[in-house]
């Protein structure tokens, strides 16, 4: 049986926006930003239509100036992409300026997805030589230990989103959801907001399979991103035994494997590359069984591990730090 490729399969969010089930990561490696131009624009003529990004990437001007020069080559209109960019807790209080600052990096006048991206709080520390539009992304004290904002409220982050999405005068998002929200914190929020996120963006691979939070979610009607599906920096989730046999198993690549289980469980998924062939070549779907899935899901169930364990995020229910093993 032919399948599409993974890049022309689309889900619905809960507020009726149709989005790419396979978007672009744009995480760039610092001295590497710019390369993120290039890449997106090679992304786009392989058939992505979904970019991801946010503040704290330091990639958004590039992206715009790819998109400046894909909507000047006719190579596509603004409505045929899909882009979320994300508020980050340096800007908890300041939601409305993060977005409008976004949006003039990006070079557009809205985006698909506005994200929360951690429900924490950071103050504003001035940083001239590694922040983000000289400001400290993840402030720290004299002994490194991170700081957090004592007067801040990370639900209140998404209220702020929650009004400029409510506002019928304030165009500039389509749809607004969450990242690294745990099920209390969404929980939380459905208690007490009025409207529902779309989507929690959160690390997710078959070593973790984040299981809890995918039946919260889909019992929900909220949509999970998979972050860091191939394992982050290196794509270490490749070597996977049991990726590889299905890699054997179906003739496709291993990454074409770990791209494809989520979008099988029906969630979006964000690979990043720089390398327009490696792009190219992630595009491929595969209609794994339910077995094969359940057998992915096992890989970690029992001792999940995170790529992605920043010592700022140990605040956060699960998000426990490099060394100790998350449910
Ligand atoms: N909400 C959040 O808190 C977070 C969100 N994210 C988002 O998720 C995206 C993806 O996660 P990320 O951590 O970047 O990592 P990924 O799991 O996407 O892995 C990226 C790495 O895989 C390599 N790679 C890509 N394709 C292939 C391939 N076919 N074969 C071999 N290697 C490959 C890339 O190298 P190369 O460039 O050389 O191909 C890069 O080193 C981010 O870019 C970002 O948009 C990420 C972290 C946190
Ligand atoms: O989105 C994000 O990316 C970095 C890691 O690449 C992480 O701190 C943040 O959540």
């Amino acid at each position: 049986m032919l399948h599409p490729q993974s890049t022309e399969i689309s889900f619905k969010l809960n507020n009726g926006v149709s989005v790419p089930a396979l978007g672009l990561g744009t995480a760039s490696p610092a001295d590497r930003y710019s390369e993120t131009k290039e890449a997106v624009k090679a992304a786009i003529k392989a058939g992505y239509r979904h970019i991801d990004t946010a503040w704290c990437y330091g990639t958004e001007p590039y992206i715009g100036e790819a998109l400046k020069e894909l909507f000047q080559e006719g190579e596509i209109k603004r409505s045929d992409v899909f882009i979320t960019t994300k508020v980050w807790p340096v800007y908890w209080d300041k939601v409305s300026e993060s977005l409008d600052e976004s949006l003039e990096r990006l070079g557009i006048d809205y985006v698909d997805m506005f994200l929360h991206h951690w429900p924490l709080c950071y103050p504003k520390v001035e940083d001239l030589v590694n922040g983000i539009s000289d400001l400290s992304r993840n402030p720290v004290d004299s002994m490194n230990n991170p700081i957090y904002d004592p007067k801040g409220d990370w639900l209140q982050t998404y209220k702020d989103m929650e009004k400029i999405y409510l506002d019928p005068s304030d165009h500039r998002v389509r749809s607004i959801g969450v990242s690294n929200y745990p099920v209390e914190y969404l929980q939380k929020v459905l208690n007490q907001c009025s409207v529902k996120p779309v989507v929690n963006q959160i690390e997710m691979h078959p070593r973790l399979p984040q299981l809890e939070l995918n039946k919260f979610c889909h019992d929900h009607d909220i949509l999970l991103t998979a972050y860091s599906p191939l394992g982050s920096n290196g794509a270490p989730n490749i070597k996977i035994p049991l990726v590889q046999e299905l890699s054997k198993k179906y003739g496709a690549s291993a990454n074409d494997i770990l791209i494809s289980y989520h979008i099988r469980k029906g969630n979006l998924v964000i690979p990043r590359s720089l390398n327009a062939q490696r792009l190219a070549t992630n595009v491929g779907f595969v209609f794994l069984s339910e077995s094969d899935i359940h057998d992915l899901d096992n890989v970690g169930k029992t001792s999940p591990y995170r790529y992605i364990d920043e010592d700022f995020a140990a605040v956060v229910p699960g998000f426990t730090g490099r060394d100790k093993v998350v449910g």
